[in-house]
């Protein structure tokens, strides 16, 4: 094939950082590739995430792929909404970043060196139910914008700290900011983070073909099914902040042989900022499967949290 792929991206820094790493493998195989810019109403509006809704930042992306305005959209896997596009075929999951949360406080400070009241900013619900669920008395203030601005909040003195992807800073280059690598077991990931998504449309089998073979990671594609399985299926069970986590590790199977197994975390805040917690392992090829039995655990632990001692 010797078309120039036209590659549909945001045009924030951190959409461009990847659209831009997906041109260069690209290019590198041998394809040659054209970023086109498509700004969306996410990028338009200062309004709370929570209210302008999912979709925001990959809809216009998803219209022009639909449309024939560009040949293959390269998304933040976890801002996509769970529910499939039938025009768009998910081409390629390229190896995903480090999915962890990370803290970026003054003075260099940890979680655990923040005083009480510090004041941490994320917009992010599951970010501040974990945050509040420390029991470290912080703050947690709404905030919202790019990397650049977030950042700038906590230079400006305006807040103690901010949490943000890790994956974000380090597309950027901006891993050097970062003052705690926040563990999983404080600060479970979004369901996908640190994952891009690159799709194509559903009929384009030559540009789905070539994007797999040259982009797709098994092991990241199993991983991130998984959480986005456990999520799809909570979002039919309750609107709750959710944090998941899966991970390919050795594990022996039943003859004790070293076998790749898939370990899944996940966790449900409640609406005190209880956290529910449940976890998983299974067949990489059962991703799905697992997703929605975690998910199923969860629903099941939080109903018997809600309904509290004593009642049946
Ligand atoms: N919701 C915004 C968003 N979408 C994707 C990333 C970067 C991390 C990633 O690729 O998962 C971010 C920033 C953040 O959460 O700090």
């Amino acid at each position: 094939m010797n078309k120039t792929l036209r590659i549909g991206t945001r045009g924030s820094a951190l959409a461009m950082a990847q659209s831009s790493q997906v041109a260069e493998e690209l290019e590198k195989a041998g394809y040659q590739t054209q970023l086109v810019t498509v700004s969306t109403p996410g990028d338009r509006s200062m309004a709370p995430i929570a209210e302008i809704g999912v979709g925001v930042f990959t809809s216009a992306l998803r219209e022009a792929l639909a449309a024939g305005e560009v040949d293959v959209a390269v998304h933040s896997y976890k801002d996509l909404p769970t529910e499939p596009d039938p025009r768009l075929s998910l081409a390629a999951v390229p190896v995903r970043e480090d999915p962890r949360d990370a803290l970026v406080a003054r003075d260099g400070l940890t979680l655990g060196e923040l005083p009480p009241g510090s004041v941490v900013g994320t917009g992010s619900p599951r970010r501040a139910s974990q945050l509040r669920a420390l029991g470290l008395g912080l703050e947690v203030r709404s905030i919202r914008g790019n990397v650049d601005t977030r950042l700038r909040k906590v230079t400006d003195g305006e807040l103690d700290a901010v949490v943000l992807a890790r994956a974000g800073l380090a597309r950027v280059g901006r891993l050097a900011v970062i003052t705690e690598t926040l563990d999983p077991l404080q600060m479970l990931p979004a369901p996908a983070q640190g994952a891009l998504a690159v799709e194509c449309r559903v009929d384009d089998v030559d540009t789905e073909h070539l994007l797999q073979s040259v982009l797709d990671d098994q092991a990241s594609r199993a991983a991130v099914a998984a959480e986005r399985a456990m999520l799809s299926a909570l979002e039919a069970g309750c609107s709750a902040p959710v944090g998941a986590l899966a991970e390919v590790v050795d594990d022996l199977d039943e003859d004790g042989r070293v076998a790749l197994r898939l370990s899944v975390r996940g966790v449900v805040a409640t609406d005190d900022d209880q956290l529910v917690r449940a976890s998983i392992t299974g067949e990489t090829t059962a991703a799905d499967q697992l997703g929605r039995e975690l998910a199923a655990q969860l629903l099941e632990a939080r109903a018997a949290l809600l309904s509290g001692p004593g009642s049946s």
